[in-house]
């Protein structure tokens, strides 16, 4: 089973530092929803568990081997990322830019059947088979969201680490996301998602991790991480959690 695992990096932009000294693990059968306020570091947290990210001090290995040592195209196997407000900027049919997420497995320009099963899957778990044809460029906003998406469904590396992906998404499409999520971390893989929605976060989430300026403060279950004291000191705002069968609910009360 996949395993990431993240010791003391720390990242600095222009000298300020803006993540210190996180330490994580993320394993196969994990679905963990990254939480905390705008700036607390999510994206640079995910852009560095990605590859993308330079950070300063620390070591992050992916399968027991520094991510540092995979070539690009071993990592993407391994690894999808997809990035907060992800774009393209040309008018390719919706099926030609999902299929940009095979691009690490194809072997010259061979597709093979998977090839054109993982497509065809992702494009029906992110509602987009009626889309299929159409111009990426003519799209609504989250229309464009989940073909970021499915493009990265379609990958089918163990490892999915996504920002944000369902800011944008109507109520529907945000359970359908989850729920794919979900059903990947059943089949052994393993998500981390940056998420603003905590009631979505604590409806779908195996774990969560809380961020704030920089630093995980809080990195366990539901019930461990999301507590009214965490939302004054995190969020500034009061909240009542109600407990139910299902899991519990955060209600939103005042501003602190
Ligand atoms: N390229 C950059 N140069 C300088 N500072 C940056 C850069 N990118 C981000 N920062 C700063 O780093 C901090 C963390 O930013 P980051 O984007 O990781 O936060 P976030 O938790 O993802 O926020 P949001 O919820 O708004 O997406 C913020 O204070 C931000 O201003």
């Amino acid at each position: 089973m996949v395993k990431l695992i993240a010791n003391n990096v720390s990242v600095a932009y222009r000298q300020q530092a803006v993540l210190h000294d996180v330490s994580l693990s993320v394993s196969g059968g994990e679905l963990i929803g990254l939480l905390g306020p705008n700036g607390a570091g999510k994206s640079t947290l995910l852009n560095s568990l990605g590859g993308l990210q330079v950070f300063s001090e620390g070591d992050i290995r992916l399968n027991d081997q520094s991510l540092l040592d995979y070539s690009p195209r071993q990592r993407a196997r391994l690894l999808s990322y997809l990035p907060q407000s992800a774009q393209a900027y040309w008018p390719m049919p919706v099926r030609e830019l999902v299929r940009l997420g095979r691009l690490p497995h194809r072997q010259w320009r061979f597709r093979s059947e998977e090839d054109h099963r993982l497509v065809e899957q992702a494009l029906h778990d992110t509602d987009l088979l009626a889309l299929a044809e159409r111009p990426f460029t003519e799209l609504s906003g989250g229309e464009q969201m989940r073909v970021m998406l499915a493009r990265m469904l379609a990958t089918d590396a163990p490892l999915w680490l996504a920002d944000e992906p369902v800011a944008m998404l109507d109520w529907f499409h945000q359970w359908q996301a989850m729920s794919v999520f979900q059903r990947h971390t059943w089949q052994g893989g393993a998500v981390m998602v940056a998420l603003h929605d905590i009631n979505l976060a604590a409806h779908f989430c195996t774990r969560l991790v809380l961020l704030k300026g920089g630093r995980v403060i809080a990195d366990g279950s539901v019930e461990q991480v999301l507590t009214g004291e965490r939302f004054a000191d995190v969020y500034r705002m009061q909240v009542s959690i109600l407990k139910h069968p299902a899991g519990l609910t955060v209600l939103p009360e005042r501003m602190l």
